[in-house]
């Protein structure tokens, strides 16, 4: 049996490529994307050539033959809302991807990518965990106005990878425990996790705190006020909420690393910013707390921003009373991908068709 799989993963800030045998990693790449070089798309999908070419360039330069694979893995986009779990990557999935039907998010040209490569090279393409993930309780639902759902999209493959990692480390069945996990990317998800299930969490695309790039929860009849006097065009507008939001709008940069060297040089406008994402993040976990009624095991803490002192310092000194804080820097998406696959690949599995689990 063939259980090399190639991993896609194209995120706001960068694309992930990698190449596993089941869950171990043979080769791995990261291709970091500067704002300057996004900003000349006007909406995400039209990366869609450039992303694929690149990708395809970097497995050529690593000497890797796509129909060599036994499967492609996708980082998947807004899709449906569905369960988490290993799926197909089919043609209805495209579709939505591409027409951007739940929204646009770069984790949407994964699984088009995934598809068009498979297609062309007799591979089979599946996506696992994406970040239209949905398992809220009917609680979480409510937006305060009945036209306007509340959308379930978080960094939910991180989020389960990590989950499952805490549970082990805390010698605890993760079936029987209650965390609070906070990814601290590009975009901020802060979760409520019964058993492994993210039964609420802040949409990352939308809601909770701003993040490097997206402006978070805004105030509503400001936001109505000022696209009546300003009249955006829409993907104008669209871009100033998830891509050029939050640190970015405010510093100028989306980079922590770029911020904390300003930071230390005495800016106080950075630092004001920085402290100001902090406090909303701490917010927000508290938020969290009382879905559990403070009944939590532990809160974690994982993504990029999580390599930084300043920013997990921040968080712990205003959350420690809830729960122990634990601290897993980076993203395990690559080898959660490889491992949802895998497990498809080895029959452990059945991989799940996208209509028939539409929520
Ligand atoms: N050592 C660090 N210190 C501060 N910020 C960091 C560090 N490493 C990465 N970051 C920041 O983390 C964010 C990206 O996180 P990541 O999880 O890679 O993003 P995404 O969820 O978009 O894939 C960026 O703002 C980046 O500048
Ligand atoms: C929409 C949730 C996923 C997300 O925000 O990912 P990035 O941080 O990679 O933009």
């Amino acid at each position: 049996m063939n259980t090399k799989i190639l991993v896609i993963n194209p995120g706001s800030t960068s694309t992930k490529i990698a190449v596993f045998d089941k869950i171990e990693e043979l080769w791995a790449t990261t291709i970091d994307h500067k704002p300057d070089e996004l900003s000349r798309f006007k909406k995400i999908i039209d990366q869609l050539e450039w992303r694929q070419e690149l990708i395809q360039k970097e497995l050529k330069e690593a000497g890797f033959l796509i129909n060599d694979f036994g499967a492609i893995a996708a980082r998947g986009g807004l899709l449906d809302p569905i369960p988490g779990g290993t799926y197909i990557v089919d043609s209805l999935m495209v579709d939505h991807l591409y027409e951007g039907k739940n929204g646009e998010h770069a984790s949407n040209l994964a699984g088009i990518i995934a598809y068009r490569l498979g297609q062309e090279y007799n591979v089979p393409a599946y996506t696992v965990d994406p970040v239209a993930v949905d398992e809220f309780i009917d609680e979480s639902r409510f937006s305060g106005m009945p036209e306007l759902k509340r959308r379930c999209q978080s960094h939910a493959l991180n989020l389960k990878a990590i989950a499952r990692r805490v549970a082990e480390d805390l010698g605890k069945d993760l079936n029987t425990i209650n965390l609070i996990g906070v990814h601290l990317g590009g975009g901020i998800s802060v979760a409520a996790i019964k058993g492994g299930r993210i039964i609420d969490v802040n949409n990352a695309n939308q809601e909770g705190p701003y993040s490097p790039e997206r402006v978070g929860s805004l105030p509503s009849l400001e936001l109505v006020n000022y696209i009546y006097k300003n009249k955006p065009p829409y993907h104008e507008l669209k871009k100033k909420l998830l891509g050029q939001g939050g640190l970015s709008a405010y510093t100028g940069t989306n980079d922590g690393r770029e911020i904390e060297k300003r930071i230390k040089s005495g800016d106080r406008e950075a630092k004001l910013a920085y402290d100001g994402m902090i406090y909303q993040i701490a917010k927000e976990i508290g938020k969290m707390a009382t879905v559990f009624r403070g009944k939590v095991a532990a809160v974690y803490l994982t993504g990029g921003l999580a390599y930084s002192e300043y920013v997990v310092q921040g968080i712990k000194e205003r959350v420690s009373f809830i729960a122990p804080v634990m601290v897993y820097p980076g993203a395990e998406e690559m080898k959660h991908l490889a491992a949802g696959v895998t497990r498809v690949l080895l029959g452990e599995e059945s991989p799940r068709d996208y209509d028939k689990t539409r929520l």
